[in-house]
This record gives structure tokens, C-alpha cells and sequence, in this order.
């Protein structure tokens, strides 16, 4: 769902794909599963449906590993989870920051899965002073004031911007002024960030459109269907929003 802008190159360093490294937090929450169901070993083919992903891509994935699974056993699961986890980063302890603790920000803020995967909630900033020490899940939300203070004392190179959309540059560069390297964007809008910092937008209405695009073509394939065929010359193109009427892919599907 996250769509990633980063400046680094295709490869990470240490030869490990951008797409690999996409889609090994789709192994590990399919091998968490596992694991918690006390499965120990799966084999590459079930491991890849519970993924969704091809079975193939994942060996070829977990080759970049040095995970190769034991022929008739397959993959044995904890070594795997914990594999992936440290692959990722997950071995240690990550604070995060959340900025905009509106509608958005509290629910992310009491959302478990995130402690539970390593990513502490280090502080939640707001720039409404009607906001300050008043807890949201447990934690006082703290005044933008303190912004950089509560990253520097912390150490924090993640932060969350749950702002609105006209906010989120100005926070943004607060941040990355600070020492965060890594932003984590809900609003609306394109951030532009110094080398070496990274930024994952999420897009939750992005996602909706292009399931919305898939619906109308399914219905426009319907209605084909059902009329009845003419002779080809005298056809007419079913209607398509793969590209416009000057062959450009229309604005959503750039996105
Ligand atoms: N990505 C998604 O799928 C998705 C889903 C829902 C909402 N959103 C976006 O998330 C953002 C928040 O949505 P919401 O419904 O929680 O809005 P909201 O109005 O409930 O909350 C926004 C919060 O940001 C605070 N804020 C404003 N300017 C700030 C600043 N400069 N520094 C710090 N805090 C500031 C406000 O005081 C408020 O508490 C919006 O940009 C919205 O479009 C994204």
C-alpha cells in the first residue's frame, strides 16, 4: 500500500533488492502467523500463497537471504522470522515519532502492532497547544515547540506526519532538520526531502481509485459481453481508461 520515494538505487548495498526488501514484510507477517500457530517448517509453496506472492520470486527472494530451506522439510519458521527481522531492522528497538494527533494520528497512535513490532511510540506532537499533555493512548501528546528536543533526546529517525496536507512540508523539514531520516507520510501531498532521507507515502484513497479503475473496466468487460459482436472493421474500441485520448496514462494510475 505504502508507495516509496527514496534516493537510494534499486539495490541496497549489501545486494539486496528494493523489491525483495518490499516484500519481505509480507513473509515475515505470513511466518509470524505461522509461528504463532507453532507451524515450524512450511514449504516455499504454502509460505508464497500465504505471502501472496509467486513461489518462485520467493526463493529467488530468499536466495538474496542465504536461505535456501531443506529439501522435502522446506523453511524452518522461527529461523526464518527472525531472519527476515533482522534483514529488516526489526532485532532493535525503533522510536517513532507521530505529528498531528487528530482523527488519523490517535488511531495510529493506539494502533498495537506497531510496539509489537519493534516501532515504540517516543512521543506525540501536535501543534494545537489545547492539545499538550493530554494522553492519547497512554502518552502526553507534547507542542511542536518541542519538537526537536523530544528527537534529539530520543535518538528518533522515524517520524509519522499525520498532519494536513498543507502542514506536512514545513513539519517535514522540521524533522529531517532534526536527525529524522525516515518519514512515514499520510498526507496528502508530495514531500521533498535532502539525500539520504527516505519517505513512504500511504494513501488509503490512491488505493480506492485504482480499485476503482479495476471495477469500471470489469464493467465495461461485462457490458462487452453482452452485446453482440460486430464484424471487426466496423468494431469500436471498448471503452478504457488505460490511457487517455492522447495516449497518456491518466493522472491516478501515475500515482
Ligand atoms: N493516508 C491515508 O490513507 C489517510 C487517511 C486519512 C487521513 N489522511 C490524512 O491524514 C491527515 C490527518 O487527517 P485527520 O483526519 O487526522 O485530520 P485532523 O484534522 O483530525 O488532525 C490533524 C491534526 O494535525 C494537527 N496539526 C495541524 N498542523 C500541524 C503542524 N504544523 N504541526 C503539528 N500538528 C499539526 C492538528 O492540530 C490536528 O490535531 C490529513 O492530511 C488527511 O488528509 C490520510
Amino acid at each position: 500500500m505504502a508507495t516509496g520515494r527514496t534516493h537510494r538505487p534499486a539495490t541496497r548495498s549489501r545486494g539486496i533488492p528494493e523489491a525483495t526488501v518490499a516484500r519481505l514484510p509480507l513473509y515475515l507477517r505470513a511466518l509470524t502467523a505461522l509461528s504463532e500457530r507453532s507451524v515450524p517448517t512450511v514449504s516455499s509453496e504454502e509460505l508464497a500463497a500465504a505471502a501472496g506472492v509467486n513461489s518462485a520470486k520467493l526463493r529467488k527472494d530468499f536466495s538474496y537471504l542465504g536461505s535456501y530451506g531443506t529439501r522435502g522439510v522446506g523453511y524452518d519458521v522461527e529461523y526464518l522470522v527472525y531472519q527476515i527481522s533482522r534483514e529488516l531492522g526489526l532485532t532493535q528497538d525503533w522510536p517513532v515519532v507521530i505529528v498531528g494527533i487528530g482523527n488519523l494520528g490517535a488511531a495510529l497512535a493506539n494502533y498495537g502492532g506497531f510496539a509489537s513490532r519493534g516501532f515504540r511510540v517516543a512521543a506525540l506532537i501536535d501543534a494545537d497547544a489545547g492539545m499538550a499533555g493530554k494522553p492519547v493512548a497512554g502518552i502526553p501528546v507534547q507542542h511542536t515547540d518541542e519538537l526537536e528536543k523530544i528527537i534529539q533526546d530520543d535518538g528518533v529517525s522515524i517520524g509519522v506526519i499525520a498532519t494536513p496536507a498543507g502542514a506536512a512540508q514545513q513539519v517535514c523539514d522540521r524533522l529531517v532538520a532534526a536527525g529524522v531520516t525516515s518519514i512515514l507520510n499520510f498526507a496528502p501531498t508530495v514531500l521533498n526531502v535532502p539525500e539520504g532521507v527516505d519517505v513512504r507515502k500511504v494513501d488509503l484513497s490512491i488505493e480506492l481509485q485504482i480499485l476503482a479503475f479495476h471495477e469500471q473496466r470489469k464493467a465495461g468487460e461485462e457490458a462487452a459481453a453482452d452485446t453482440v459482436v460486430p464484424p471487426v472493421a466496423a468494431r469500436k474500441q471498448p471503452h478504457s481508461i488505460d490511457q487517455g485520448p492522447d495516449g497518456d496514462v491518466p493522472a491516478v494510475m501515475q500515482a
